[in-house]
């Protein structure tokens, strides 16, 4: 009954040979109903787009907005004063136990709007990124997989409930377009009148591009044009629009990371303290961290990709898709296929990963306790590989490791206390749910201040 052909690669090799070597063939998208066809016009967005120009020119305009050193110089205060403003919020709780979700999804998502649309003129306050944050929220569901369901039984397109959710994807397409608008619009006003001081990721790009307000055809039909003789991009106000994809799987992404790790954190109270000693001797107390002082906090980062082993958020990645039929391996994977990658197998392959059960920050550790360069052999799959490798991963990692950081150096994380007994109750971390993004069940934990230390200044 089914009309679309499914592959699952469980093989780091396989992986790679796939996505490296052949990456050419093997990094287009399967075209989908709901995410493809509506949401984006055709495709119209990075995450979503066919390889071909137009996915050339959207990653190139993201490496663009997120060179290291302006995430370093531009984006890393935003980051500080977010999480600055989370420490204050979650001390006023006084120890009580919490449902961390909702504050670091906030947190999270507010920090990407405002480094990808920087702060909004002061008489629209931190209303048009609030908005944003809220069609973030109704987003997520349509890249979800169970999206695609009538693409794979196309007799599920009379169903109310899947009705029911192109309606959806037609309202938030709606929603993103008239917040894009008044946000471009804003971006405008504020280039004008700071000129390169405006250096927000959009700012950044605005000035590679040519935008004008006639559509450009989707290119599943059409593909796009090339830089111009003076290296600018042409594109629609519809194009511009990719840069919400960057909140959308950017802000999942992150708020997955943070969830697995603030319950791993809550449960190995011997792995948060053997942190909180790191930041102590590389950050101090009460202090906000430096770029160099971050980057020397190993054991953090050691346990931080051990999380990512065992919990990749995008635990299938994106489905990828051939551009043309092939024959791998003697099987025939024709075009337009969709290959989805078993993360959490080649995560768990015994022959990379001993004791691939167990948690074992240190496997992440040279003897003299640096971080160990990624080399193949040892990388993990959380970012992908390849021609459709994650463009936010440094960005990413920067968001995480101070919030980690930031967050150990305040308080003690400590799971809720059982009312019978008096103890610690032991979250269940083995339970997850499966959505585009793999998430533990819902928790609470406490967040503890630390005896005499300093918040960091509210801004
Ligand atoms: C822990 C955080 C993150 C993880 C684990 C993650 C992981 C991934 C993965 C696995 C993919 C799919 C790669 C593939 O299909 O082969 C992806 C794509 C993408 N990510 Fe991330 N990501 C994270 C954060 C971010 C951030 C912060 C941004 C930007 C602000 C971002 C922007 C994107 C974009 C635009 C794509 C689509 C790329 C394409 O289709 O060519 N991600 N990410």
């Amino acid at each position: 009954m089914g009309s679309l052909n499914w592959i699952v690669i469980s093989d780091s090799k396989v992986a790679k040979e796939l996505f490296l070597m052949q990456g050419a063939n093997y990094s287009s998208r399967p075209y989908t109903r709901v995410a493809t066809g509506i949401y984006s016009r055709g495709g119209k967005t990075i995450a979503l787009c066919p390889y071909g120009n137009y996915l050339k020119m959207t990653r190139s305009l993201t490496q663009q907005g997120f060179r290291p050193h302006i995430i370093d110089t531009t984006y890393f205060p935003i980051i500080k004063q977010t999480v600055a403003d989370l420490i204050h919020k979650l001390s006023g709780y006084k120890s009580a136990a919490v449902n961390p979700d909702d504050h670091f999804a906030y947190t999270i998502t507010l920090t990407l709007a405002l480094i990808v649309y920087g702060r909004t003129s002061p008489e629209h306050g931190d209303i048009l990124i609030d908005e944003y944050v809220k069609i973030v929220d109704d987003a997520v569901p349509l890249i979800s997989f169970s999206s695609y369901a009538a693409d794979i039984f196309p007799w599920m397109r009379y169903l109310p409930f899947v009705q029911k959710s192109e309606i959806h994807a037609v309202n938030i397409r709606n929603n993103v377009d008239q917040t894009s608008k008044k946000l471009n619009e804003d971006l405008i006003k504020r280039m004008k009148e700071f000129g390169d001081k405006e250096n927000s990721f959009a700012a950044q790009i605005m000035r590679c591009c040519n935008i004008i307000e006639e559509p450009i055809p989707s290119p599943f039909i059409n593909d796009y044009p090339g830089k111009d003789e003076n290296g600018m991009y042409t594109i629609d106000w519809h194009d511009f629009n990719y840069l919400f994809a960057m909140l959308l799987i950017g802000g999942s992404s992150v708020i997955t990371t943070m969830k697995w790790t603030i319950g791993f954190l809550a449960k190995h109270q011997d792995i948060q303290q053997k942190i909180q000693h790191e930041i102590k001797e590389i950050v101090g107390e009460g202090k906000i961290p430096t770029l160099e002082q971050l980057e020397k906090l190993y054991y953090m980062q050691a346990v931080l990709k051990e999380i990512w082993r065992m919990r990749p958020p995008l635990y299938l990645l994106l489905p990828h898709s051939p551009s043309k039929d092939n024959v791998y391996r003697g099987y025939h994977i024709p075009k337009d296929s969709s290959l989805v990658v078993d993360v959490m197998s080649l995560h768990h392959d015994p022959s990379i990963f001993p004791n691939p059960e167990m948690f074992i920050p240190s496997r992440w550790l040279n003897s003299d306790g640096t971080l160990k360069q990624s080399d193949d052999l040892n990388d993990i799959w959380q970012f992908s590989k390849g021609r459709r490798r994650c463009p936010g991963d440094f960005l990413a990692e920067r968001i995480i490791n101070t919030l980690l950081c930031m967050l150990l150096d305040s308080f003690n994380i400590e799971p809720e206390i059982d009312a019978m007994t008096g103890k610690f109750v032991d979250l269940n971390l083995e339970a997850y749910e499966h959505g585009t993004v793999m998430t533990p069940r819902e928790y609470k934990v406490r967040f503890v201040k630390c005896d005499n230390v300093t918040l960091p200044e509210k801004v």
